[in-house]
């Protein structure tokens, strides 16, 4: 018996021994996880600009025409939360705007609106935005039903959208980090950090995109899970019957106690604090986290109460955890961020084998 225990270990022994080798061998991969629309594809977008000599002429024109679908299904999507809740505008001028913005987008439809925005129609979206009914339809958008969900870009968009009538207009860092576009495949993509390459994986988060995740499982070195501090108050775009910040924790928990992720890092950002901070003081989290006993409007307390709900789901002493409040889109903050993390989720791990 205690031969066979004797040459069970040295099996493993052996097996750990050639895991070791293989990674000693080849660059670190990293896996970006996390629900939809909680910020991976921007991160790697700022590993791009800060890593990856950033963005060319060429490539910012691109980013225009989805700019220009960002500004469209930002404007329509409020419009229709205030028709969907019986508000109507005492403003005759904002009711005369919004028929001419309807009008706009129905001529040939999204060939326009993907194209072309005239300077005319960027300022009457600019004069409904800054309309005092429209804004507070945006600010109570969360308890408010609605069909379409206002997205997370519209302040950005809708507030600078007079700039983007110019067809000479190449979109700055800024613009490009703020776009929404859903993430559907696996993508790689290779950053050298502090001389070291890195393998960054961006994964498709909304929930049918998550059974692509599983094979990289095996190869990982380590996990950079990314959670939307913000979503508390938000429903999933492919399930509006589950609460966003639920079905992060609820993922968050799936990834911490993997089998096949058990001894690999995991860094958390619990980002998009910017939106999280101007959100807390008016949208209730008790509405909406009943367990929540923090003061309302708190935003210390409200962000400690959901970083207690994350470290909960990763109690394995063995597995370390690494958590950061992020804004993704802040590329000054996210220099400083991207370093550390590296340094701090990938040291320990090719201390051991004499990689770094
Ligand atoms: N204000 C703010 N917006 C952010 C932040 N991080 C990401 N966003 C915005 O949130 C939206 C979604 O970000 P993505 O990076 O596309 O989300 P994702 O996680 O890749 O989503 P999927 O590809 O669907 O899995 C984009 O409009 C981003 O500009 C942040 O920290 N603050
Ligand atoms: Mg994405």
């Amino acid at each position: 018996m205690a031969a066979e225990r004797q040459r069970s270990r040295a099996i493993d022994a052996i097996l750990q021994k050639e895991r070791d080798q293989l990674r000693k061998n080849r660059d670190p991969r990293i896996l970006i996880l996390g629900s939809g629309d909680s910020g991976k594809s921007t991160f790697i977008k700022q590993l791009k600009i800060l890593h990856g000599g950033g963005y060319c002429d060429d490539e910012r024109k691109i980013f225009r025409s989805l700019i220009l679908e960002n500004i469209r299904d930002s404007i329509l999507s409020i419009v229709a939360t205030a028709s969907e809740n019986g508000i109507h505008f005492t403003n005759s001028e904002t009711k005369k705007h919004i028929d001419e913005i309807f009008a706009y987008y129905r001529v040939g439809t999204d060939e326009i609106a993907r194209y072309k925005l005239t300077k005319q129609i960027a300022s009457t979206i600019f004069a409904v935005w800054s309309d005092s009914e429209i804004q507070d339809v945006f600010k109570r958008r969360a308890e408010l039903k609605a069909s379409v969900m206002v997205p997370d870009n519209a302040q950005y968009f809708l507030g600078n959208v007079e700039k983007f009538g110019d067809m000479q207009y190449l979109p700055s860092n800024e613009d490009i980090l703020n776009t929404r576009s859903m993430t559907t495949q696996i993508t790689e993509t290779i950053f050298e950090i502090e001389k070291v390459n890195y393998h960054f994986f961006d994964v498709g988060g909304q929930q049918k995109y998550r059974k692509q995740w599983t094979p990289f499982f095996d190869t990982v070195d380590s996990i950079l899970f990314i959670a939307s501090i913000a979503s508390y108050d938000q429903f999933l775009t492919e399930d509006p019957s589950i609460n966003r910040m639920v079905d992060a924790i609820q993922l968050f928990s799936e990834i911490a106690r993997h089998p096949l992720l058990k001894h690999i890092p995991i860094t958390l950002f619990l980002n998009k604090k910017d939106l999280f901070e101007k959100k807390v003081p008016f949208s209730d989290v008790v509405k909406h986290f009943p367990d929540f006993k923090g003061t309302a409007g708190n935003v210390k307390h409200a962000a400690k109460f959901f970083q207690k709900q994350f470290e909960t789901e990763c109690s394995d002493q063995n597995k370390q955890l690494f958590i950061h409040y992020t804004c993704c889109t802040d590329t000054e903050a996210m220099e400083v961020i991207v370093v550390t993390v590296i340094q701090a989720m990938l040291k320990k791990e090719f201390q051991s084998i004499g990689m770094l």
